[in-house]
């Protein structure tokens, strides 16, 4: 089911208005609303006017996207990807462009630089906590790569507790048995038993 929301638009007398390249796009094409092509450089940058000014729907964003053809073709990006589009705003739409390649690119009137979407965004209140209400996640603390490897982080894996151990082995065995390994040599025998039985059963079945 296609759900469709009207949106207030003015189109400057340089823009024109976004719109699907194809019936199954989601994202609108922009269109570069400049006087006289730009050369943008390599590592140069470019705020690029549109010539539209939008007046989004209290509760949705915009959200200002690169279209990959220019990303492979050409090495160029939109610099703050994705760019916001706050539904208070009602300047003209830019979209800063950014040349990561090491050759010249032209940007000329009504080019396609970049794509729309306009987004619905829960409107969120802070609830303050001492503690959470689910706060045993598989995750947990860890961030940036923590799953990339396989291995038990032993000084951290001595400090935690058995139910933190449990889920430490439970993520690790899975990917490697190397911590079920440590796990016996270090006596955790009891905690990754059943782990073993479940855990490396299928580990043995998806490798
Ligand atoms: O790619 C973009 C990003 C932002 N904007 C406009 C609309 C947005 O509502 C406003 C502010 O953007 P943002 O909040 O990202 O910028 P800021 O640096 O935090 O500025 P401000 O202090 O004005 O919020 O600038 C664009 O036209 N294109």
């Amino acid at each position: 089911m296609i759900t469709e929301i009207k949106v207030e638009i003015k189109k400057l007398p340089h823009g024109e208005l976004p719109c699907y390249a194809t019936i199954g796009s989601v994202g609108m094409d922009l269109y570069a609303a400049v006087d006289a092509p730009v050369i943008l450089r390599p590592l140069e940058r470019f705020l690029s006017p549109t010539g539209i000014i939008i007046s989004i729907p209290n509760g949705f964003e915009g959200q200002v996207r690169p279209r990959s053809g220019l990303a492979a073709k050409y090495g160029i990006a939109v610099l703050n990807s994705p760019g916001t589009i706050d539904s208070d705003y009602r300047g003209e739409v830019k979209v800063c462009l950014i040349n990561l390649s090491d050759q010249s690119y032209e940007i000329k009137e009504g080019d396609r630089i970049a794509q729309i979407l306009i987004t619905p965004v829960p409107k969120i209140i802070w609830h303050s906590v001492e503690e959470f209400t689910i706060d045993e996640t598989e995750r947990h603390t860890g961030g940036f790569g923590s799953s990339d490897s396989p291995y038990v982080d032993v000084a951290a894996f001595e400090k935690s507790t058995l139910l933190e151990k449990e889920r430490i082995l439970t993520q690790k065995i899975v990917r490697n048995r190397t911590s079920l390994h440590y796990a016996a040599i270090q006596g955790y025998t009891e905690v990754a038993k059943p782990l073993f039985i479940t855990e490396y059963v299928s580990f043995h079945r998806t490798i």
